[in-house]
């Protein structure tokens, strides 16, 4: 497998890009030395129209607020014991036990706007002790059961890329923690083409994999947006779902089978193509974020390479209008593998966004038709070609029927080549002074009208100040036949003296909002720490009870990354 970059610190894109700063290897908390800063002008990544609107709707005055230097990062001392650390070095040996500054830093927790905020402010507070990298399943288990006996709390890090407090390590009993760093177990072990399997370490990200699947003629086609750092494991650990998630599945739907390390022991689950031995336990690992024990290998569904794709907009009169012409599409079994439809904010902000000529005619297009204010879709297709085209041509007649205007590839196309780019953005408008999060939920078509507005009018009413008023662009971003999921992005005004309570109050009132319209807690990005004060109201109190009554099993001495899923 070819070697797989890490993320930069303090925001996104692989480390020594332009974003990035080396930090020189020194004593723990001394400062290292800053190479390089180099951060790309707003101007480059917002076109003047989408800058203006930004200003005017969120009475914002662009302005410098560029993170701290890497090197200025404050980082306090290991509190990993010597006898301790030895007992891992012992264990895993040497290169594989690291306390020092860069390796600490790297693995400080994830990639929320809080976790960017405090990064950019020079706070690591929240770095693991120390990082450890076992090599194998038997190791890992070895692991965890040493740091059971050593008092020592493990949490495993995939890619980095958790946007829910996931990796913070929070432990109400303040033990040192190590962040069990799976990069090493980043292999395909096997590959079973004619039942359409493959086999990994949990290390294994996107591109890699697909690499080698596409020398096969295969293809696993999970591709969150996060795909260039996030790893198997960490979707697994997640239960993750991607851009095409609607046709081919989400991650769970694609997980054939894992083994989990336990404290206790090690699980084998999951019996492709099926069982009715029991209950699937393998639903038990999906969605446990590193708090039952570490994922060590997953068996995959894959899938042909696609030989056609396509991608095309259309635009719907109203929100309203699109969200019945979904519905359609799912009652009639014909939903594309890729759907994207933006309510009107983030329609209007799309197009603003997007620069060229194509994007002028396209404005002037959709003025014409009475349409400006009105919702874009994009949709997407994968596979045979017969199968694209019979597939495209029965949903565009249920489109049409539901009053929706095609638009054409470009669009389609467009939205393709930069659906990577957001995270990107996000770190140029960080620089200038913006709140940027987003957040997610899924409802029944029933319900889902009313958490979108819920939503709205939370984020608006928290983050509305001194006549200042948020941003709220949602997308149905997954279809379901009972249902959608919604994808929100938030953009403010950051309060420059109170940023991480000005997003904290607003989550919460978004969190309860949607709670109480119908929504659930995630869709897609799990629990992890920021979630957890409302699992009880998802799963009630038997279900937390349930859920730790498994992971006293699993983990009697709460060794495993303890900050997240269960509620204190
Ligand atoms: C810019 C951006 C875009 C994103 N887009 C999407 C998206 O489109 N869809 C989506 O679903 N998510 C998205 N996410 C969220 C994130 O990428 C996912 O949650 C992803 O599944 C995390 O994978 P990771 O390997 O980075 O895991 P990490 O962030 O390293 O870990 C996530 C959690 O899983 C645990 N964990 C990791 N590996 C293992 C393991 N092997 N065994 C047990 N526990 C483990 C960790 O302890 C942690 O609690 C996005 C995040 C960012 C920053």
């Amino acid at each position: 497998m070819p070697e797989q970059p890490q993320l930069t610190i303090q925001g996104w894109g692989p480390a020594a890009g332009p974003r990035d700063a080396t930090v020189a290897r020194g004593a723990d908390g001394g400062p290292g030395s800053l190479e390089l800063t180099a951060f790309p002008d707003l101007a480059e990544v917002l076109p003047k129209a989408a800058r203006r609107h930004l200003a005017r709707e969120l009475g914002w005055t662009p302005r410098r607020t560029p993170p701290v230097p890497v090197a200025d990062i404050r980082l306090a001392p290991s509190r990993l014991a010597e006898d301790c650390r030895l007992r891992l070095v012992e264990l895993l040996g040497d290169e594989h036990v690291s306390t020092d500054r860069e390796a600490r830093l790297r693995h400080a927790g994830g990639k929320s706007y809080l976790d960017l905020l405090r990064r950019r402010e020079g706070d690591a507070s929240d770095a693991p002790d120390a990082v450890v990298q076992p090599g194998s399943t038997e190791e890992t288990a070895a692991l965890l059961a040493l740091c059971s006996e050593i008092g020592v709390v493990a949490v495993p890090f995939g890619g980095g890329t958790s946007v829910v407090g996931g990796l913070s390590g929070v432990d109400a009993d303040d033990r040192p923690s190590v962040s069990v760093d799976l990069g090493r177990m980043a292999s395909v072990h096997a590959l079973d083409v004619a039942s359409s399997l493959v086999t990994v370490g949990p290390g294994v990200r996107g591109p890699a994999l697909e690499e080698h699947l596409g020398r096969h003629g295969l293809s696993l086609g999970h591709t969150p947006q996060s795909w260039e750092f996030a790893t198997m494991g960490g979707y697994a650990a997640t239960r993750s779902a991607g851009q095409a998630s609607t046709g081919i599945g989400r991650f769970d739907d694609l997980v054939a089978g894992l083994t989990l390390a336990t404290p206790s022991g090690v699980l084998e689950l999951g019996s492709p193509p099926a069982s009715a031995a029991g209950p699937d336990l393998l639903g038990l690992a999906l969605g446990s974020e590193g708090a039952l024990g570490v994922i060590t290998e997953l068996t995959l569904r894959v899938r042909p390479e696609p030989r056609a794709r396509h991608h095309e907009g259309w635009s719907f009169r109203s929100w309203e209008a699109g969200l019945a012409g979904l519905q359609r599409l799912a009652r009639h079994e014909l939903l594309p593998d890729v759907i994207r439809l933006s309510d009107p904010d983030e329609t209007r902000a799309d197009l603003l966004n997007a620069s060229g000529t194509g994007a002028s005619l396209l404005r002037g297009s959709l003025r014409l038709r009475g349409r400006a204010a009105g919702c874009l879709l994009v949709v997407g297709w994968e596979g045979l070609p017969a199968a694209v085209r019979a597939r495209r041509r029965a949903a565009s007649s249920v489109l049409r029927g539901a009053g929706a205007v095609r638009l054409g590839t470009r669009v389609g196309e467009s939205w393709r080549r930069h659906r990577y780019a957001a995270p990107y953005t996000r770190d140029s408008l960080l620089d200038a002074g913006l709140l940027v999060e987003t957040l997610e939920t899924a409802a029944t078509w029933t319900a889902l009208p009313t958490v979108h507005a819920a939503v709205r009018e939370a984020l608006r009413t928290s983050l509305g100040r001194r006549g200042k008023q948020p941003l709220v662009l949602t997308h149905v971003s997954h279809v379901y036949p009972t249902g959608a999921s919604l994808y929100v992005t938030v953009l403010a005004d950051r309060d420059d003296a109170l940023p991480i309570q000005q997003w904290l109050s607003a989550k919460r009132a978004a969190t309860d909002a949607l709670l109480a319209a119908g929504g659930t807690l995630t869709h897609h990005h799990a629990v992890g720490a920021d979630h957890r004060p409302w699992l009880e109201r998802e799963i009630g109190a038997l279900g937390v009870e349930v859920l730790r009554a498994v992971k006293q099993r699993l983990d009697p001495q709460d060794v495993c990354n303890p900050g997240v899923l269960l509620p204190d």
